[in-house]
């Protein structure tokens, strides 16, 4: 008789950090976070005072009004690829699944906010208003997440805050409201994703997530920010409204020559039987302003700008020049 000794493959412990009282519990809250970046690449943000629950939740309500409008009037702030602004639906290729994600979305930016590429639907007066002060709020604790990167690297505390600023034109930082389209009663084939395998190409994503919306899924096994290196379990991410899922992305990987982890992540499709409506969230992406270089402390690569990393990361992402028609955000 043969034993199988085989265990199966263990879920990844996420890290849930409270941030309640930062300024006064920031070293400990930086062990905590540090050694997150290091081990798991994902951790998740408890009890900030902003942006706050209500204000995360009235964020979900203008997301859901905008997302309601016709199509026609979502065309009137279409995807601009150069840009990294606006609304697109079904159109990013995952190269992991060389297949469309099943949702839509629309990318904002702080500095532009005001012109064509934010909605200025009569119907949604607010929007500019609420979206650019979340937006602020969101900037403002990713700074304070940065700063502990930034110390632990050797840099000044400030210096992924110089180095992100959100007011400057060549700012890349973009926030992306995210729908996942209810697919209710269809069995999508297994290859298909709500969004497929990816890495993000940012220094830290801060996703915010709905109670009850789960598909979120994180893949440990990374080691170069370089390659494509994934393990062969997924641990699901459960959604809560409130709290912020946080990510390392390719960019912070390469500043910290390799130290901290950007993994794979995706989102599934439900099958007939589960549920299969709607589903939202909201990605802010933190990436530093172009002319910016990316110089990681030991110089275990070569020094490059923030817009030159995040165009070489969309090429070995999606090969050649036809690159440019991903997304730049994720
Ligand atoms: O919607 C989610 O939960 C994840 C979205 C994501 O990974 C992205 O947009 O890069
Ligand atoms: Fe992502």
């Amino acid at each position: 008789m043969t034993i199988n000794t085989t265990e199966a493959p263990k879920d990844r412990k996420i890290p849930k950090i409270s941030v309640a009282n930062f300024a006064e519990r920031k070293a400990e809250i930086s062990r905590q976070i540090l050694d997150a970046a290091e081990n798991s690449g994902f951790f998740i943000l408890e009890n900030q005072e902003s942006p706050s629950v209500a204000e995360i939740e009235e964020m979900f309500t203008i997301s859901e009004r905008f997302f309601n409008l016709p199509e026609a009037k979502k065309k009137e702030t279409p995807h601009i690829k150069a840009e990294n602004t606006g609304w697109e639906t079904r159109s990013q290729i995952r190269p992991s699944t060389g297949l469309p994600d099943q949702k839509e979305s629309i990318q904002l930016q702080f500095h532009r906010r005001g012109d064509r590429s934010w909605p200025q639907d009569p119907s949604i007066p607010e929007f500019n208003k609420t979206v650019s002060s979340f937006m602020a709020k969101t900037h403002s604790l990713s700074m304070d997440i940065l700063s502990i990167f930034a110390v632990a690297l050797g840099f000044p505390e400030d210096f992924f805050a110089k180095a992100h600023d959100v007011n400057r034109t060549n700012a890349q930082s973009t926030m992306r409201l995210l729908h996942y389209h209810d697919i209710t009663g269809t069995q999508f084939p297994p290859s298909y994703w709500r969004a497929g395998p990816h890495t993000d190409y940012d220094c830290m994503t801060m996703l915010f997530q709905k109670t009850g919306e789960d598909g979120l899924e994180i893949c440990p096994g990374r080691e170069a920010h370089t390659s494509f290196g994934m393990g062969d379990h997924w641990t699901p991410v459960k959604a809560k409204t409130g709290e912020i899922v946080c990510n390392i992305g390719d960019m912070l990987m390469a500043w910290s020559d390799d130290r901290f982890k950007s993994l794979f992540h995706r989102v599934r499709c439900p099958s007939v039987g589960e549920r299969q409506t709607s589903r939202y969230s909201i990605a802010y992406f933190n990436q530093a302003n172009k002319d910016v270089e990316i110089k990681g402390p030991l110089g275990k690569y070569p020094v490059m700008t923030a817009e030159k990393y995040l165009q070489d990361a969309i090429k070995r992402n999606y090969g050649g020049p036809t690159a440019m028609n991903a997304l730049t955000a994720a």
